[in-house]
């Protein structure tokens, strides 16, 4: 994988990063919810309350049973407790009922937000990144958010609201009893203060691996047939099983280092709880106090004890939330150049004559693909590019559809420097068969309907007729129901190459874009769809790639293209009359045929 997720996440998380990102989750999402919140949190309030009330009614308790027994004020303690805790069970019915929708809704919201921003993204950003990290950050990264919101939240809400509440009951019942057991208390918190950052570290390793395994795992499974067809098993075994190991690894440190926090807590609370038995119990044996109070001072620090564990390990807990959310706002803040466009003007209808004037476009520094490119395809004509392997052509029709821009020169549709309109309006007068059919899981007739929203099922079944497409698809038992499988795998490669065309076909666009497409088609199917073609091809400006030259021969124009460059260009006849590179591919392509210039009928390559 070339971006290396944990490189990028420790060069950006610096010190303070935990508090921006909690600072901008707050102000983009927590004020946008905070009703929720605020519900949530007067929930949390009762909690605390009612926690803080049972502690207090323990004074009581004990008092009027061992020091005053009185019959109704053992009624009235029992009572008073168990309404209590019906309000506490109540709240903390509502406050998780609240935070939950709050939560999801949150998860949702950022979800539709980053996925959004990724369909402003150039085709670029997707050749870089791996699938599998995009979705990570898009899943794991929504969750984080709304569980760093939450944790906050809750902390402040639920923990910190009931250790107020209980050391408020512990002060007023006994101040000297109270701070015997305060003075632990920071000091647990400033004990795992060293936890943080190393949690922080792992967790970064650990989002990592995670990336990495299901990457590999991702690419394993989408190439079983590559896997069992080399007997690759075994290698693909081994890779996997490492990164398995490697995310094992780093969870079980996490762990470890999660779990340290425990031990220290435990440990201050037995001292905590000690101080006070030895402080309360040498007060009441010896200086008379009521052992009420001692009651219930011991009743609110045990209460205390969970709120006061979870506030410590606050921070180690947060670390991790805060990365993922860093995650997702890595993502967010990724220029998405297409979305940015929207306010360029939409290109203006026309015939769809498309020019290239002195292109100059590469995909790596240093690296030219197109070299001073020039190149007409006019409207009613079928213009071919052929040319050996690896010599420009589709991303001649990549630079038409606006997936990458030239470094230099205009590439125009009907003069238009189609840079300065937005690259939706551009590709509303293109429709693109390209070599990987992508078929999208779903039915035949929705995968066919993708070409233009709102087709009739009569446009639908014209445009598959077209593509020659129809009888096979009536030849299934669902007919245009029949689910395509994913990316079209429960199809051939020629059946899914008819049904991109009958896409193609119904998007009804100015402008043809054909790369490779007919090439899976047997010879019958590739004659009929080559019939469709020219009849469209008579209204729109038609660019055909083909590798074999049957297809192209009676092209309005043929175009060689080697090197980023048009060698030669002119009409079947023209070119074999001037005896250049055209003609050498034709000799090479139907040696077997004897005769240069018989009809062509080979399938060979063009790979001069
Ligand atoms: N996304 C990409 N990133 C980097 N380099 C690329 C990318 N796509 C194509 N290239 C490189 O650009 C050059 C031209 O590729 P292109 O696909 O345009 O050739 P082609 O003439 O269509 O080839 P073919 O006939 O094999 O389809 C090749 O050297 C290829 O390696």
């Amino acid at each position: 994988m070339s971006f290396g997720p944990l490189e990028r996440l420790r060069a950006s998380l610096a010190k303070d990063e935990s508090f921006r990102v909690l600072q901008r989750l707050f102000l983009a999402d927590g004020v946008k919810h905070w009703k929720g919140y605020a519900t949530a949190f007067a929930f949390m309030g009762f909690m605390a309350l009612s926690t803080g009330g049972m502690a207090w009614l323990m004074r009581d308790a004990v008092n009027s049973i061992f020091v005053h027994p009185t019959f109704w004020g053992v009624w009235g303690v029992a009572l008073g407790v168990m309404a209590l805790s019906v309000i506490k069970g109540a709240s903390a019915y509502g406050q998780n009922i609240t935070m939950a929708r709050v939560g999801n809704r949150i998860v949702a919201d950022n979800q539709k937000k980053a996925f959004d921003h990724l369909l402003g993204q150039e085709v670029s950003f997707y050749a870089i990144r791996h699938t599998a990290e995009i979705s990570m950050r898009l899943q794991a990264g929504a969750n984080a958010a709304r569980d760093a919101l939450n944790l906050v939240i809750t902390s402040i809400g639920r923990d910190l609201l009931s250790l107020v509440v209980l050391v408020m009951v512990a002060v007023i019942q006994d101040p000297m009893l109270a701070l015997v057991a305060l003075v632990l208390m920071p000091a647990a918190v400033i004990g795992t203060r060293k936890l943080i950052k190393k949690a922080k570290n792992i967790f970064r390793k650990e989002f990592a691996s995670g990336i990495k395994l299901s990457a590999i795992s991702l690419e394993v499974i989408q190439g079983m047939r590559t896997v069992k067809a080399y007997t690759l098993e075994d290698t693909m075994r081994v890779r996997v099983h490492t990164y398995i190991d490697d995310v094992e690894r780093a969870a079980n440190k996490l762990v470890r280092t999660q779990a340290k926090s425990s031990p220290l807590m435990e440990t201050l609370g037995g001292f905590a709880i000690g101080g006070v038995i030895l402080y309360a119990g040498y007060n009441v044996m010896f200086a008379g106090k009521s052992p009420g109070e001692f009651f219930s001072v011991l009743t609110a620090l045990l209460l205390a004890y969970e709120p006061a564990k979870r506030l410590a390990r606050f921070n180690v807990d947060l670390a991790a939330h805060v990365i993922g959310a860093h995650m997702l706002f890595e993502l967010l803040d990724m220029r998405a150049p297409e979305a940015e466009e929207k306010t360029l003007p939409d290109l203006p209808a026309g015939p769809g004559r498309v020019t290239f004037d002195q292109v100059e476009f590469g995909y790596r520094d240093n690296e030219k693909v197109l070299r001073g490119f020039d190149f007409v395809a006019e409207p009613g004509q079928t213009t071919a590019l052929v040319g050996p392997s690896g010599g420009g052509k589709s991303t001649v029709i990549s630079l038409i559809e606006r997936f990458f821009t030239p470094s230099a020169g205009t590439v125009a549709i009907d003069g238009h420097d189609v840079t300065a309109f937005n690259r939706q309006s551009v590709r509303t007068h293109t429709a693109l068969v390209s070599q990987d059919v992508y078929l999208f899981s779903g039915s035949v007739r929705e995968n066919i309907g993708f070409g233009r929203e709102g087709a009739t099922e009569e446009e639908i079944v014209a445009a598959a007729k077209a593509a020659y497409a129809h009888d096979f698809i009536m030849g299934f038992e669902q007919g245009y129901d029949t689910p395509v499988g994913e990316h079209g795998a429960q199809l051939s490669g020629g059946q899914r190459q008819r049904i991109a065309i009958a896409r193609a076909f119904l998007k009804n666009a100015p402008i043809l874009l054909l790369d490779e497409a007919t090439a899976a088609l047997d010879s019958e199917s590739e004659a009929e769809v080559q019939k469709a073609l020219q009849k469209l091809q008579s209204s729109r400006t038609t660019i055909v790639i083909a590798h074999r030259l049957q297809t192209v021969v009676r092209a309005d124009k043929i175009c060689v293209v080697e090197q980023g460059r048009i060698l030669e260009s002119g009409r079947h006849d023209e070119l074999m009359a001037r005896r250049g590179r055209y003609y050498n591919f034709y000799q090479i392509q139907f040696a077997h045929e004897g005769e240069a210039g018989a009809e062509p009928q080979g399938e060979a390559l063009l790979s001069a």
